[in-house]
């Protein structure tokens, strides 16, 4: 008899529970699922607790036996010896356990992160596994703790594709009733019944209370059977160990509320024991399942509106879009001290510029936190602060903070950038943090501008950024970047900031490639100072070329520093003559806290720059 055929027989059918957790209370800490070569008496009797506990439906010890994360132990060529013993292993278990079945396990990968691994790579991974177990003979397959639903509904196709086993997809809330992004639990299962699962449901991450909260929004599926395989508890730390803190009698308690909300497979997930599953197979021994059950309708609560900060002004790019606009950079100190830095600031709000642009830790050095003297810039000298923000330095938490810090003072100006790796600075052993690039930072800041965390929960109310990003013209192929630049817009990027451009040419290239662009540039100028900081710029830095006239003017004053800076500055200007004719967005880079510099250029562009109502050249 098969899995669906017990289910057919009006059962409930009882899983086991967790194999990682146990095998971890047990002093394991490596590779799980390697275990089933070299432990492979350990699985087998875990396995052999499960059944004698109760259960009818027994997983493999294979959650995260794939590629990717075998990679991490260097165990990604024994993928299949490690799914095939794993199975062997399962199958010596119910051999003597008539009505019992195994299904081959296998994890979501993603998480939380849904930008790290590319959806071609978890299908690549995730066939291989699923042959592997399939080859060897199971009664069906589970998909567990999925988080991300678009990873789930791909891998769910495939395997759909590939057997007519039973097949169970599971997904792991974010928090009561949803997913990460927001998607509901109602939409979710009924996504997966109409991809072809036989049982859908939920396991891992919540315990009891919150599922069973969770399912009262669930109606009994029309084809399919629901699923619940709960955690023993919420985690917490002890000793350095996470400890899942539950007693099985707690277990006895809720199975029947699992019961009255349509549930028919059940199981455990992280943190329970045998113990838990005898506690589900002796409460639900001879229960019959629920036929019927009224759904509650929750309400679907409603974002609203920000409410707290009135004062948003227009979007920098919106004035881009328009006419000219001016911003520059002037990077934080390396050193405590910031007289020079805000007198920069001072001499630039009067030179009328629209916005200040504050890098974060450029060249992955520290420098005075760039959101600090933002709010500075902002409060004591009344200059819009944009503040660039890293994935380097923040992990998915800090940045999230850091976002909700920055609506808190008012700054809404962001430039999200991947962030120059740890190893070109002061720092080279420090860790890049990159949970994400600026592609998902670009992403998470819209989310929020929705009112929803990247998690899927509620803010409360909507962020107001405006989102910059970065976009690089010295490359060879300028369509590459381009392209790249496109991909960002898809993203939610609103606008872009470049790298500096030295030459005329590469102006017009620029303006060429991108005139079909809506969205503004602000187009870098960056005055050189020194015939040795034009070398380093030409020679050193990939892609920057300047033209042999402008090496040749500033190594003319290589023995006198004071011409060579008067004549970067012409030569800025030129540029900026260029610019000014092609582009709305002017970005100023002051260069090691020049600013007399940069006011010069920016007093300069509003005297002889055109106030253009759009780019002045059309169809160069
Ligand atoms: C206006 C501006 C401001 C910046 N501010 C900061 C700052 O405050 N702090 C800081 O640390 N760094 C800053 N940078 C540097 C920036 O982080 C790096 O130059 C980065 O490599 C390019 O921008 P990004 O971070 O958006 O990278 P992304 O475009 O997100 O690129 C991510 C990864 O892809 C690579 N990549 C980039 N372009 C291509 C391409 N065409 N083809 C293939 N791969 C590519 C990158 O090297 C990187 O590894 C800034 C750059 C610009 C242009
Ligand atoms: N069912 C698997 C295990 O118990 C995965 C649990 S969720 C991380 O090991
Ligand atoms: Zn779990």
């Amino acid at each position: 008899m098969g899995i669906l055929d017990s289910l057919q027989q009006d059962k409930i059918l009882i899983a086991d529970g967790a194999m990682g957790t146990l095998l971890y209370s047990y002093g394991s800490d490596c590779c799980f699922e390697e275990l089933n070569l070299s432990q492979p008496n350990q699985i087998y009797n875990i396995h052999k607790a499960y059944l004698n506990a109760g259960a009818n439906l027994i997983q493999t010890n294979t959650y995260a036996a794939n590629y990717h994360k075998l990679e991490r132990y260097g165990l990604q060529d024994q993928v299949k010896e490690i799914n095939s013993a794993a199975v062997r292993l399962a199958k010596r278990a119910v051999a003597d356990h008539p009505d019992a079945h195994v299904v081959g396990t296998i994890g979501g990968i993603r998480a939380i992160k849904p930008e790290a691994i590319p959806l071609e790579e978890i299908k690549r991974t995730f066939r291989e596994q699923l042959y592997c177990l399939l080859l060897e003979g199971v009664d069906g397959i589970l998909l567990e703790t999925f988080y991300d639903l678009e990873e789930l509904e791909t891998v769910l196709q495939i395997a759909r594709k590939e057997t007519d086993l039973p097949i169970i997809a599971q997904v792991s809330l974010q928090e009561v009733g949803y997913l990460q992004n927001r998607v509901h639990i109602t939409d979710a299962l009924n996504r997966l019944e109409s991809l072809g699962a036989d049982i859908v449901g939920l396991n891992c991450r919540l315990g009891p209370y919150h599922m069973i909260s969770t399912l009262e929004e669930v109606s009994i599926p029309k084809t399919a059977y629901l699923s619940a395989y709960p955690n023993a508890s919420l985690p917490s730390y002890v000793d350095g160990k996470l400890e899942y803190d539950s007693d099985a009698d707690y277990f006895k308690e809720t199975a029947l509320a699992f019961r009255d909300q349509g549930v028919r497979l059940i199981g455990g997930c992280c943190g329970t024991t045998p113990a838990h599953i005898k506690a589900f197979s002796d409460a639900l021994e001879g229960v019959a399942p629920l036929k019927e059950k009224q759904v509650k309708r929750k309400e679907r609560t409603i974002i609203l509106p920000s409410s707290k900060k009135k004062d948003v002004p227009t979007p920098l790019f919106e004035k881009a879009k328009k006419q000219q606009s001016i911003i520059v950079e002037l990077d934080p100190p390396r050193k405590l001290n910031t007289d020079k830095f805000m007198a920069g600031a001072k001499a630039l709000k009067d030179a009328g510029i629209d916005a200040l642009t504050l890098a974060d830790n450029s060249l992955a050095s520290p420098r005075v936190c760039n959101t600090a003297l933002g709010s500075i810039v902002k409060s004591d000298i009344g200059l819009r602060p944009l503040i660039h923000i890293t994935c380097r330095d923040r992990n998915l938490i800090g940045l999230q903070s850091h976002l909700m810090g920055l609506h808190q003072l008012g700054i809404h100006d962001v430039l999200a950038v991947t962030g120059d790796p740890t190893k070109v600075g002061d720092f080279p052993g420090a860790s890049s943090v990159y949970d994400v690039t600026s592609f998902g930072l670009i992403n998470m800041i819209k989310q929020f501008n929705q009112g929803v965390s990247l998690s899927g929960k509620e803010l409360g109310e909507r962020t107001s950024f405006s989102v910059g990003a970065a976009f690089n013209p010295n490359v060879r192929i300028i369509d590459k970047a381009v392209e790249r630049l496109e991909k960002k817009i898809d993203a939610g990027a609103d606008y872009f900031i470049s790298q500096p451009v030295f030459s005329e040419e590469k102006l017009l290239e620029v303006y060429q490639a991108t005139k079909h662009i809506e969205a503004p540039i602000y187009i870098g100028i960056m005055p050189l100072t020194s015939s040795r900081n034009a070398n380093f710029l030409h020679h050193e830095v990939p892609g920057i070329k300047l033209t042999p006239q402008v090496l040749e003017v500033m190594n003319r004053h290589q023995d006198d520093p004071q011409q060579a800076s008067l004549e970067g500055l012409n030569i800025a200007k030129g540029l900026l003559d260029a610019a000014l004719e092609l582009f709305n967005g002017i970005y100023l880079i002051t260069p090691f806290m020049r600013y007399e510099l940069t006011v010069e250029l920016a007093n300069y562009a509003k005297k002889y720059g055109p106030f253009h109502s759009s780019r002045r050249v059309q169809n160069v």
